[in-house]
């Protein structure tokens, strides 16, 4: 649970932090970028990521050989030495990565990339064959604490080297990249150990020559990369910053937001705790006198399980919040430690510890989601850095003491009910984290709904993601608003997002122009025009921004979530085109599909709102908005063009039925948006997609949800919403207002009284 590499902005653009060994998956991960396609499209990524994994996996292979070698130095379960050697060689690692990550790195730019990963591979194959030969608990240790450092540079390189291979605007890609490989390393080496093991005797010895072998494997296929040389860009001041600075850095911020608050103390006690787990885990398991196999095991169900509480929490969590789901992870997280502490016995002790990585992955990630939705973008990187610093900081000083009480107090309770001493370390934080997990339940209480009806709620809510259309294939749904510019798009798709989010579906509000980095140029291009450099922007060129606009959109932002399983919902897509560069430039609307369809990869919408309004109160809705700093290029043009966007929208609609859904949005906001609702809601739980769109009249549709919903004794179809206003639709009073939403991330944020980033003119 240490950390989670992100892009460093403090060692230059694009280059994704150090990702040191043991670091967990979060959101980032869950949610990354197109790495499948990535891998794809690029050969020399295709040979590092082997070369890297076998090196992830031997480096940590390494790791639990000599954790085991130390436990086994003892006289028995009651002695104090071994358990204490094995969580000081753990905080070595860990105040290595944070201590001197920076250092380190900044060292390891200016040496040749490929070299450097042959070098440390070879350096760390070494010294674990010292170890395997001299067997002396003081050289291990100094071992241990080598090839973390050396451990460091490989991360270093490998994170540069992969950033190198990646195009410019996809750089960021390579952190998860790389983070996916050290959790799958961390399987596959915990399930080596287990593997190896499995003959009787002690093993120590082939663990760590099974780790030297992959090591040298690792050089061999190092050496057949073909890795960029240029070094990556210099570091814009100091490259070393004192690591209480970096979490001082974040600390500021984290501290002053609200929801934040409660959330920093359980998450700490919650790297704390499985630390502990992992620390004590030689001595705990050989105490109950099961083998090192035990210990792969329960290093493997804690990893795995991680892994999977982080990408499948929040759909196993069915309608949870973010906030909900973290504090009630964070609670069953601190009762699985208190049931693996108090049965003594190896099965129970690693089902419970199966349970408590799943529960801390779903805990870390819904931290994870909340600090996106929480915290403004260009400060997520230094406070997610400053969390995980944190973090790692905490390990440093519990992971010695809680093993030295472990070892201090030693076995006791008499056959067949005999404890070893390191439950009391697991049992205290257990106790400790399943407070602070229920003072999180009442700090982030919610709409004052009852824990116990939103657990019920999220059980009938369970595994269920938007229903898989024909279309694209992907698990996930695809909304667009489509309409002339003052129709009302912004503010329908803002409180769709919302209301999609409160259903319990993950909810990615986006927008075209401008839904990516590029796109955020492009826009200022296509709607300030190039005017201060002289000239106008040709027609077909215009097509083309807007086309090179959508296909980023479409493989960074749209893909990505629809694979997740999210509602995608886009203010404008394909549509637009065709509208304004098509009907309303007069170009050839079958060309500009054409060039649509290929920047899109032929993505369809699963639906396309049309919001229909007359050009004229279009353009006095927009004269009345003061967000809007006048007239874009597009908008000044005349109301013949603006009536020919219209009239094709209108025709696209009439082509293609099953797909649209038009309507007037002359009408208040909240009753365009019931309509919206209705629709959707009846699509979305259909059992199938398109089927249900031909099927007919929303009510009869809507029938099987509204009496879910209904409260006991009641009859009539009942709305979802608190607020019953017209049966046939449900929108509540408090939906109505529309809520702040951020572009880039996952789900909702209500902030009331701030701007809309979305509709922000730039
Ligand atoms: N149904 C509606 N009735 C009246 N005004 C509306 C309605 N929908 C939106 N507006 C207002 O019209 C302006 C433009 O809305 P916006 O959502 O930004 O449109 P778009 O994204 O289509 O350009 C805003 O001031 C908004 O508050
Ligand atoms: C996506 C897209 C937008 N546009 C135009 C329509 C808008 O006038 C402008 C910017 O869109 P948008 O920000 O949605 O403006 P508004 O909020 O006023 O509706 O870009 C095109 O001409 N072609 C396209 O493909």
């Amino acid at each position: 649970m240490s950390s989670t590499p992100q892009p460093d902005r403090s060692s230059g653009p694009d280059v994704p932090a150090a990702d040191p060994a043991g670091a967990t998956p979060g959101l980032h991960w869950a949610a990354g970028p197109d790495l499948r396609g990535l891998l794809r499209d690029n050969r020399e990524l295709r040979r590092l990521v082997p070369a890297l994994l076998l090196s992830r996996s031997a480096d940590l292979l390494g790791l639990l050989a000599v954790v085991t070698l130390l436990a086994a130095t003892g006289t028995g379960p009651g002695s104090s030495g071994p358990v204490v050697l094995v969580a000081l060689v753990l905080t070595l690692r860990v105040l290595a990565g944070l201590a001197l990550g920076d250092v380190v790195g900044g060292l390891a730019d200016r040496v040749d990339r490929r070299r450097l990963l042959v070098v440390t591979d070879l350096l760390r194959a070494l010294l674990l064959l010292s170890v395997a030969l001299l067997a002396v608990a003081g050289w291990t240790l100094v071992a241990a604490a080598l090839v973390a450092v050396v451990g460091l540079a490989a991360s270093r390189s490998a994170t540069t080297a992969a950033a190198g291979l990646l195009p410019t605007a996809r750089r960021a890609a390579a952190a998860p990249l790389l983070l996916g490989t050290t959790v799958v390393a961390a399987s596959v080496a915990a399930l080596a150990l287990v593997l190896l093991s499995l003959p009787a005797g002690d093993q120590t010895r082939l663990v760590l020559g099974v780790a030297v072998a992959a090591h040298l494997l690792a050089v061999l296929l190092s050496r057949r990369t073909d890795l960029p040389t240029s070094p990556p860009p210099p570091a814009p001041g100091s490259p070393w910053a004192a690591p209480w600075r970096r979490v001082g850095a974040g600390a500021a911020t984290v501290l002053g937001v609200a929801v934040l608050r409660p959330v920093v103390g359980p998450l700490l006690v919650l790297v704390a705790t499985v630390g502990v787990v992992l620390a004590v885990g030689p001595s705990w398991v050989a105490g109950l006198e099961a083998g090192v196999g035990a210990f792969g095991l329960l290093v493997l169900v804690v990893v795995v399980g991680g892994l999977a509480g982080a990408t499948r929490g929040a759909r196993w969590a069915g309608s949870l919040p973010p906030r909900r789901r973290f504090a009630l992870a964070v609670t069953g997280a601190g009762l699985a430690a208190v049931l693996a502490a108090v049965v003594p016995q190896v099965s129970v002790v690693v089902l419970a510890a199966a349970l408590l990585g799943l529960l801390a992955g779903t805990a870390r990630a819904g931290a994870s989601t909340l600090l996106d939705l929480e915290v403004e973008p260009e400060a997520r990187a230094v406070v997610r850095r400053s969390l995980d610093d944190t973090g790692r900081a905490v390990l440093v000083v519990v992971l010695v003491p809680a093993a030295a009480l472990a070892g201090a107090v030693g076995p006791f309770g008499a056959d067949p009910l005999f404890w070893p001493g390191a439950v009391v370390a697991v049992l205290l934080l257990g106790v400790l984290l399943t407070g602070t997990g229920v003072l999180a339940v009442r700090a982030l209480a919610e709409g004052g709904t009852s824990v116990r009806d939103d657990l019920r709620e999220a059980w009938r809510r369970r595994g269920r993601t938007a229903r898989a259309s024909h279309r694209h294939g992907l698990p996930g749904y695809f909304v667009a608003f489509e309409g002339g510019d003052g129709s009302g798009k912004s503010t329908q798709a803002a409180m769709l997002a919302d209301w999609v989010a409160r259903q319990g579906w993950e909810a990615v509000r986006t927008r075209e122009p401008g839904g990516t980095a590029l796109g955020r140029r492009l826009r200022s291009v296509l709607l300030d025009g190039v005017g201060d450099e002289g000239g106008t922007i040709e027609p077909r060129a215009e097509a083309l921004l807007f086309a090179a606009d959508r296909a980023q959109h479409v493989s960074e932002v749209i893909r990505p979530a629809l694979r997740r399983g999210a509602v995608v919902i886009t203010d404008r897509y394909v549509d637009s085109s065709l509208a304004y560069q098509g009907a309303g430039r007069a170009e050839s609307v079958d060309e500009v599909e054409q060039l649509s369809a290929w920047a899109t990869g032929g993505l369809v919408p699963d639906l396309t709102v049309v919001l229909d309004v007359d050009p004229s109160t279009a353009a006095a809705r927009r004269g009345a908005d003061e967000r809007r700093r006048g007239e874009d290029r597009l908008e000044a043009e005349s109301t013949a063009f603006h009536t020919a966007v219209r009239e094709q929208f209108l025709l696209l609609a009439e082509r293609e039925p099953r797909r649209y859904l038009v309507l007037d949005a002359t009408t208040s906001e909240r009753s365009v948006q019931r309509r919206v609702r209705a629709h959707l809601e009846a699509l979305l739980d259909a059992p199938d997609a398109e089927d249900a769109a031909a099927e007919g009249p929303v009510p009869a549709r809507r029938s099987r949800l509204a009496r879910r919903a209904r409260p006991a004794g009641s009859t009539g179809p009942v709305p979802l919403d608190p607020v019953p206003t017209d049966p046939a639709a449900a929108v509540s009073d408090e939906a109505a207002e529309t809520p702040v939403r951020d572009p880039e991330v996952t789900g909702v944020l209500e902030r009331p009284g701030s701007d809309d980033p979305l509709s922000a003119r730039r």
